[in-house]
């Protein structure tokens, strides 16, 4: 591969997953050689390659050969310092390039004997919202609902309760099945699954269910996560996954929880799981929030033509209503329902009396107290240390944790946080949470303390 053809691959991956993801994570990849189909791409830090394989290196593989470069495997290799060390850096783990053709067969239709589950028409990529959250989640269903060869196998979408999971696999099915309506697309819920695997066991018809379920291109299965602890089920699920693999069909999962996170899911199947791309949908942020309520709002204008928003409303509802979309949602339904009902304008105080007791919940939801104890608790420090003056290292660290928890997770505001963090500054804590920001993106450490700690504080 010429370093021209790097080039293009990278422009490539770009347009894929955005400017900030490409910034953070190809941007400091330099090719560095290509012999015997194996490819030598250089990274700085051996969390980043890491990283970088897990979650794109698919991406790469593909464009690599897309450019015409003959490239099987990727290699990922933090290069040896001349000055430090005379021994070459130790290899990472090579991706091996998808062998098989692209699932093309066309399969007869056989909607009657599919136990597939109903798509919702609303649930499209155009009324997706993309926000940073859920960008790179976004993309890869955008690729996969291409229906091109097959990159990651499977993909893997997962996050907290109502963040959009079915959402966008409804989305990739709707796409798929208009781009390519000869493909057999089966969507269905882990616990569908399992319905009709024990009917089939009941009646005796495991053959026939073998055969719709290793007859599918795209199998898609929302809510995996519901198969954990049922031992026959899984057993099942293991060798239609595998079936379909071998086969180089599609499979996409979602689940509310990393494959590695979910107990009693037997050990093979949460290392297939993690054998494609596995992406995470992050709680929503303000802007998409915000970005969520102003595509909605325009189905609620046409059904309440006669109805005034006020202005600062959505903004209100996206700052103050933190739990999840469903719940946004469901608020500004809600809201007028209410005012066409009382005949009145949608203003502020509208929205505090008919929405009290979501705002209630939501705001109990995570409190700047409960994130400082669970901080404390998990780094083992004293509250009244991480709350107090001392400025050592074991101290400052895990407070700037909490003030990025904090910031992320509640509503209130800069000075609010520093208020309750022994008086400090809002600069302070400006400068924590963008001092965790960073840290997030080097020290695999944070990433996961963090990700511990957001899981726990949401559960
Ligand atoms: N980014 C988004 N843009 C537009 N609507 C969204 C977005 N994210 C979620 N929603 C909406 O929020 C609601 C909940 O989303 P969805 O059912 O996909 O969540 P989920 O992650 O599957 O949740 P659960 O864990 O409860 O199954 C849906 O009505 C969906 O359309």
């Amino acid at each position: 591969m010429t370093q021209e053809q790097w080039g293009q691959v990278q422009k490539a991956l770009l347009e894929t997953i955005g400017r900030n993801n490409f910034r953070t994570w190809i941007e400091p990849l330099e090719f560095a050689e290509l012999t015997d189909g194996v490819a030598t791409l250089h990274v700085p830090t051996s969390f980043l390659g890491n990283y970088v394989r897990q979650n794109f290196g698919d991406m790469l593989l593909y464009q690599m050969t897309a450019v015409g470069a003959d490239v099987r495997r990727i290699r990922f290799q933090v290069p040896a310092h001349p000055a430090n060390s005379t021994r070459p850096a130790p290899q990472k783990p090579a991706i091996a390039a998808p062998t098989r053709p692209a699932a093309a067969a066309p399969a007869a239709a056989r909607d009657d004997l599919l136990p597939a589950a109903p798509l919702d028409p609303r649930f499209t990529f155009d009324s997706f919202v993309v926000g940073k959250p859920n960008e790179l989640a976004h993309a890869a269903a955008k690729r996969v609902a291409e229906g091109g060869p097959v990159t990651f196998n499977p993909l893997f979408l997962y996050g907290g309760v109502g963040l959009g999971k079915t959402h966008l696999m409804h989305a990739i099915a709707h796409e798929l099945r208009t781009r390519h309506p000869h493909l057999n697309v089966l969507y269905l819920s882990a616990e569908q699954f399992m319905y009709r695997f024990v009917q089939a066991l009941r009646d005796r018809k495991m053959m026939d269910f073998k055969e719709i379920f290793r007859a599918v291109d795209v199998l898609m299965v929302d809510d995996v996560q519901f198969i954990a602890g049922k031992d026959s089920t899984q057993e099942e699920f293991f060798h239609t996954f595998n079936a379909l693999v071998d086969q180089n069909r599609q499979i996409v999962i979602s689940a509310d929880r990393a494959p590695g996170e979910i107990k009693d899911l037997e050990n093979r199947i949460k290392s297939r799981l993690q054998c494609g791309l596995v992406v995470d949908l992050h709680p929503t942020d303000y802007e998409l929030r915000l970005g969520i309520l102003q595509s909605k709002v325009v189905a609620q204008k046409a059904q309440y033509p006669e109805l005034e928003l006020a202005d600062g409303v959505l903004e209100f509802l996206a700052h103050r209503i933190s739990t999840n979309v469903r719940v946004l949602e469901g608020a500004l339904t809600r809201l007028f329902a209410f005012a066409s009902l009382v005949g009145r304008e949608i203003t502020l105080e509208l929205a505090q009396d008919c929405l009290a007791d979501i705002l209630r919940a939501s705001d109990r939801k995570i409190s700047i107290e409960e994130i400082q104890k669970k901080v404390s608790e998990h780094y083992n420090i004293r509250l009244s240390d991480m709350i107090g003056p001392k400025r050592v290292r074991s101290f400052a660290r895990p407070r700037q944790v909490a003030m990025y928890l904090c910031k992320q997770l509640t509503s209130r505001s800069l000075p609010e946080i520093g208020r309750r963090f022994g008086g400090r500054d809002h600069t302070t804590v400006m400068h924590g949470v963008r001092r965790i920001e960073e840290l997030r993106m080097q020290d695999a450490q944070i990433e996961e303390d963090i990700e511990l700690l957001r899981r726990a504080l949401e559960a």
